[in-house]
């Protein structure tokens, strides 16, 4: 327990004035206790490392913190699994999503694991409202990328997988007060 509340306060401080993209500018660190919180009661996930790695998700990618502070304070395991779910922000974005999707099968349980969480997470959220200044279509091709990425992490969750087989399946988006599917049907 000591373990999580350490991570969660660390993670806190790192996201203190970070918020996510929805118009209510809800707090940031709502998005990696969420993550943890997918793995741990929907995904039967209770390692304590894949937990920890959960809440520090974000912490190297969109704040000053380094890898080696993540080792001093929570270990080399924990570090591992955040480095794998860390995208190289110096490369463009394109390039970042396409690393995503062909790294996705490499990655180790743990690592799978948390990508597939993040994604759960980020998925309903576009569902219930797409962040400030995205189109619908954006909205759709995030889903169609994001079911690239948690192909390529099958075999570990099997709960994760059935969460997000359903979302590709039978996901909406509400868009400006219409509701549109998710990935929408091939014609052909
Ligand atoms: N759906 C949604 N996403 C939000 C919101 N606020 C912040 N985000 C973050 O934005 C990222 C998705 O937006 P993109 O435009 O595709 O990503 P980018 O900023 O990294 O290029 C996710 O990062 P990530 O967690 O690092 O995941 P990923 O980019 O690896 O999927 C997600 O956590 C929000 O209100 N709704
Ligand atoms: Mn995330």
């Amino acid at each position: 327990m000591s373990g999580i509340l350490k991570a969660m306060n660390f993670a806190a401080l790192k996201h203190s004035f970070q918020k996510r993209k929805d118009a209510a500018g809800t707090p940031y660190i709502n998005h990696p206790i969420g993550v943890a919180n997918i793995l741990f009661f929907e995904g039967d996930i209770k390692d304590l490392v894949t937990i920890q790695a959960a809440i520090l998700h974000d912490t190297v990618e969109d704040t000053d913190t380094t890898f080696d502070e993540i080792t001093e304070n929570f270990g080399i395991d924990v570090t591992n699994v955040v480095k794998e779910v860390t995208d190289d922000k110096s490369l463009p974005s394109a390039e970042r999503k396409r690393l995503q999707i062909v790294n996705a099968p490499h990655k180790s349980e743990r690592g799978k694991a948390v990508k597939m969480a993040d994604k759960i997470y980020n998925l309903r959220d576009l569902q219930k409202s797409v962040p400030v200044g995205w189109s619908l279509e954006r909205a759709q091709q995030y889903f169609s990328w994001a079911q690239k990425v948690t192909n390529g992490c099958r075999g570990v969750a099997p709960k994760l997988e059935s969460i997000l087989d359903d979302l590709y399946k039978n996901g909406k988006i509400n868009f400006e007060g219409s509701e549109y599917p998710a990935i929408p049907e091939q014609k052909w």
